[in-house]
């Protein structure tokens, strides 16, 4: 069985915890019965990843498919990520949802995308991520008493995601940490506001008006300090024509938005000026977590 999932940029600026969207890059993972456990790394992180004693998609994995089945199978398990650890693009989240729903299928036990969706949430807290990695597409997502409620709608073909990926990894348990708890009352208005539009302006596909709707004043700027160069990233590709420019996630990766036509023009401004980051132009992913058997 081959399963495949994607990145995922959550927050979209001020819709922190809440907005969402799935981007077409993925990892990709081979998963066989046999008689040992055994486990190859490719791709992103590899040498990272293969010095850690547990890996964490095969201990999700694990439970999973023990506490459907009762019993301690062994597979041979091949990664081949594609999505960088630590960099605002949900590597975490497309771990735990690529291994919840792996169980259930080795398992052969019946499921819907919204038991895998509340089954992750037990893993991350953050639904903004979790949501698009299942779904694919544009979502929003409400956690209300442990339970995530969400809405999807599909992106148009005619957009293009721009993405800048620094070489320097963030944390999201540690940039969560640098947030205030509190809000002035007209930052919290600013945020409802901004990512009520946002929605809108997905829900209707009338993204012009996101040129001048998007403002957040609960995290990313701050965040954004621990590596200054992103304000002259969202600078050169607002001036290049991207639609929106925020944070994505917890960062270090910076997301634009822009129209197929304008994609190229704003990509050769980014590359020119940030020559040590990766920066990539990405088809929207409308599928979400993907099983091939
Ligand atoms: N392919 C992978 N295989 C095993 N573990 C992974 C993999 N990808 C991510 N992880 C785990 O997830 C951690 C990264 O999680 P973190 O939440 O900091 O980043 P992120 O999910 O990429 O960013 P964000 O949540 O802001 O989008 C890694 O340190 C590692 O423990
Ligand atoms: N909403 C979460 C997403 C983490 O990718 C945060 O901003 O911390």
């Amino acid at each position: 069985m081959v399963i495949t999932v994607p990145a995922t940029s959550a927050n979209l600026g001020p819709g922190f915890d809440t907005l969402g969207l799935a981007l077409n890059l993925r990892n990709e993972i081979e998963i066989k019965p046999s008689n040992i456990t055994s486990i190859e790394i490719y791709g992103e992180n590899a040498e990272y990843l293969r010095s850690l004693k547990r890996n964490f998609f095969v201990e999700i994995f694990s439970d999973i498919y023990k506490n459907l089945t009762g019993k301690e199978d062994k597979f041979s398990f091949k990664f081949n990520n594609k999505i960088p650890l630590s960099r605002g693009l949900g590597s975490s989240s497309a771990v735990i949802v690529a291994a919840i729903t792996a169980a259930y299928e080795m398992a052969q036990v019946p499921y819907k995308k919204d038991k895998i969706i509340n089954l992750a949430l037990n893993y991350e807290p953050h639904p903004d991520n979790i949501t698009p990695a299942t779904l694919g597409g544009f979502c929003v997502a409400k956690l209300k008493k442990n339970r995530v409620y969400f809405l999807k709608k599909f992106i148009p073909t005619n957009l293009r995601a721009i993405v800048v990926i620094p070489n320097k990894p963030v944390s999201t348990a540690k940039s969560r940490n640098s947030l205030k708890s509190h809000y002035p009352l007209k930052d919290v208005v600013t945020n409802i506001s901004s990512t009520a539009m946002i929605t809108a302006a997905f829900f209707s596909e009338k993204f012009d008006i996101l040129k001048y709707i998007v403002e957040d004043k609960i995290h990313q700027e701050n965040r954004m300090k621990l590596m200054p160069e992103l304000f002259r990233v969202r600078e050169i590709a607002l001036r290049e024509g991207a639609l929106m420019s925020t944070l994505s996630g917890s960062g270090s990766t910076f997301f634009n938005l822009a129209y197929k036509d304008d994609a190229y023009n704003i990509y050769s401004a980014l590359k020119d000026n940030f020559k040590d980051f990766n920066v990539k132009i990405l088809y929207f992913d409308n599928v979400g977590v993907k099983v091939y058997n």
